[in-house]
């Protein structure tokens, strides 16, 4: 994916568009003023591209070719000077119609967010000043060091064809393997032109995508990585070629949308490979229907992530802030800049809410109006066709786009989610796990005997996700230790999360050394209390944790203790004080439901008694 911009510097960008609807493409019928007139350019790139002026982003569509074809000993697809136009005239529509409506090239959302907000908008494409204080060099003085170590014989290696495919900063060939293992077999290699590294950024970000690529490596939907090489020219990433065209193109063929069966299997793939790209920690930050490629042609064909240009590592605890995505996928933490794996979630969200309708839940004409819509509306489930879809799917779209990310399901739970349970999916381990535990060791024994109450309200349906983590913890005689959580994250992990980051999850673990859980404590460890405040009943659960705490765990406290048992200043009691019945100085149900959910910094008036 792209590398127009930087991902790790404020400015980075990208892709926002109506990419949704981009790429289904015969323009013959396009229909004029809705945004469709304009083909697909990948296919048809004569109807799109517009030569000659400055772009929307004020760089001249002239200066630099989009794509090199140095490399490939097939012609461009487009005549000589030409690239796609890089901004969309405008937004497509909601409804995924035949024909669709032309692919958007990349398109910084970030710039659009700022003019929003009133700021001047950065250039989208043009290269990044490394001066401006995010730590990068002078590069009008320092020339920038294109090489990255990787083989440089390609072609003694691979025997280049016709190009399959066409992103905005690389396009992809057929290609076969000349010796070796790969001799005869045909592979895809993804080709970026080195021209295109305009700075230190962009080059990392090319270094990136193979280091996770490489690192991911494995899961069966995931396209699987071969190789990297370099020349003068060019990048080129060889891996596993997928024949059967892109998800998008599927939704499209069968009219916009997808039977809840069909739909399903779809989801199950998506969540099982990004549910492991969670657990190595990578965040994808741009999925979407076009990166999603089926292997072959057959109806049954296995799903392959693609495109790896925008993602990143990601500690368990760590937010990012970088605005990266297209913008009909774009979580709203995202727009935020605060956020992590879940920003992947809602993009499933997204993909699934338009299997199963064939509309976007967050539509709008214009970039700006798409953001607004993604921060603030809810979207449509009460036109056709969702009267006739199930409540459990429906239950399912919703709690992946929770705009509270902490409320929404990991891949990891989606997976167990009613609506999948006919699947018989492997559910993998979870992360969140590992964080929920490590915070719940920490806490006082009122939070814990608060949690173990709540559990005790789950009922055992409501417990398949617990008990199945509980499970890949391969308890001895009932009972998981840190040995276990250490044992079972190694035996998950790839080789580049067991050295660079199991030790720090482990460390985080280690008050566990001195102690054993047996299921009931798991559960109480590994709930998530804003997860539970999302389903509809939480006012049922909540209400029968109160009930369980009362019998066991409630006792006489002070509004003092409480601030100190949550880490708030001296100032901080007073804010306490309707938590306290006056009858018998023990939590009301109101201080215990706020207890449970813990004081966040957003809470602007307890930051204020703070100080
Ligand atoms: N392994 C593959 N097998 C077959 N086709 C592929 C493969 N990888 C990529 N493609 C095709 O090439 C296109 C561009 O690839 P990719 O998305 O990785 O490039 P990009 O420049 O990062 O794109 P984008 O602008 O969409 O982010 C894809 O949309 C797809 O059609």
């Amino acid at each position: 994916m792209g590398h127009c911009c930087s991902k790790s510097d404020s400015v980075s960008v990208h892709q926002v568009n109506n990419t949704v609807a981009s790429s289904g493409g015969n323009s013959a019928t396009a229909t004029p003023g809705d945004g469709s007139a304009a083909a697909d350019h990948r296919r048809k790139p004569t109807q799109t591209v517009s030569p000659g002026p400055p772009s929307a982003n004020g760089h001249s569509n002239k200066s630099t070719p989009a794509h090199s074809f140095a490399a490939s000993p097939w012609q461009s697809p487009y005549p000589a000077g030409v690239r796609p136009s890089p901004s969309p005239a405008r937004t497509p529509g909601r409804k995924f119609r035949w024909p669709f409506p032309p692919p958007s090239p990349a398109k910084p959302i970030l710039s659009a967010f700022l003019k929003r907000q009133g700021a001047p908008a950065k250039p989208k494409e043009g290269p990044i000043p490394e001066d401006d204080g995010r730590g990068g060099g002078n590069e009008g003085e320092r020339p920038l060091d294109k090489s990255f170590g990787y083989p440089k014989n390609f072609s003694a290696k691979y025997e280049l064809g016709k190009e399959v495919g066409r992103g905005h900063f690389g396009h992809t060939c057929w290609a076969k393997g000349k010796k070796g293992e790969l001799k005869n077999q045909p592979v895809a290699v993804k080709i970026i032109s080195k021209a295109k590294m305009t700075t230190a950024i962009t080059i990392e970000d090319v270094r990136r995508e193979v280091k996770i690529l490489k690192s991911l490596s494995g899961h069966k939907n995931l396209v699987k990585f071969h190789d990297a090489f370099e020349d003068a020219q060019n990048v080129y990433i060889v891996m596993e070629l997928c024949e059967g065209g892109e998800l998008l193109d599927r939704i499209l063929s069968r009219g916009g949308r997808y039977t809840e069966k069909d739909a399903k299997s779809i989801v199950v793939q998506i969540l099982s490979v990004v549910a492991f790209c969670h657990l190595q920690g990578v965040v994808h930050r741009d999925l979407k229907p076009e990166n999603f490629l089926f292997s072959t042609r057959d109806d049954d064909a296995p799903l392959k992530i693609i495109d790896f240009g925008l993602s990143d590592f990601v500690r368990p605890d760590q937010r990012l802030n970088d605005i990266v995505g297209s913008a009909y996928y774009v979580a709203p933490e995202v727009l935020h800049r605060s956020y992590s794996i879940e920003g992947d979630i809602w993009s499933i969200g997204v993909i699934t809410y338009i299997l199963l309708c064939g509309s976007r839940p967050f539509w709008a004409r214009t970039e700006s109006g798409i953001f607004r819509s993604v921060l603030r509306a809810d979207p449509n489930f009460d036109d056709s066709p969702w009267p006739s879809v199930s409540s459990e799917a429906k239950d399912f779209v919703k709690r992946l786009l929770n705009k509270d990310h902490r409320k929404r399901m990991t891949a990891a739970q989606a997976l167990t989610h009613p609506w999948l349970r006919d699947q018989n999916c492997v559910v993998p381990l979870d992360i969140l796990i590992y964080k929920l535990v490590k915070s719940y060791i920490r806490s006082t024994p009122l939070k814990r005997a608060a949690l173990t109450a709540l559990s005790k309200a789950l009922t055992e349906d409501e417990l398949i996700y617990l008990r199945t983590q509980f499970e890949l913890l391969e308890p001895n005689e009932g009972f998981i230790s840190l040995e276990n959580f250490r044992t079972t994250l190694m035996k998950n992990a790839s080789e580049a999360m067991i050295e660079s980051r199991v030790p720090e999850v482990i460390n985080l673990l280690e008050p566990l050394s001195h102690k054993s859980m047996e299921f009931g404590e798991f559960c109480a460890a590994a709930i998530s209390i804003y997860q539970l405040e999302a389903l509809e009943k939480w006012e049922h659960i909540a209400t029968t944790a109160f009930e369980n705490f009362e019998v066991e765990g409630n006792r006489v406290t002070s509004a003092e203790e409480i601030a100190k048992e949550m880490n708030l200043g001296p100032a901080a009691p007073s804010l306490f004080k309707d938590w306290i019945r006056e009858s018998d100085g023990k939590l009301s149900f109101l201080g215990f439901t706020k207890f449970l959910h813990g004081v966040t910094l957003r809470n602007s008036n307890l930051r204020h008694h703070q100080q």
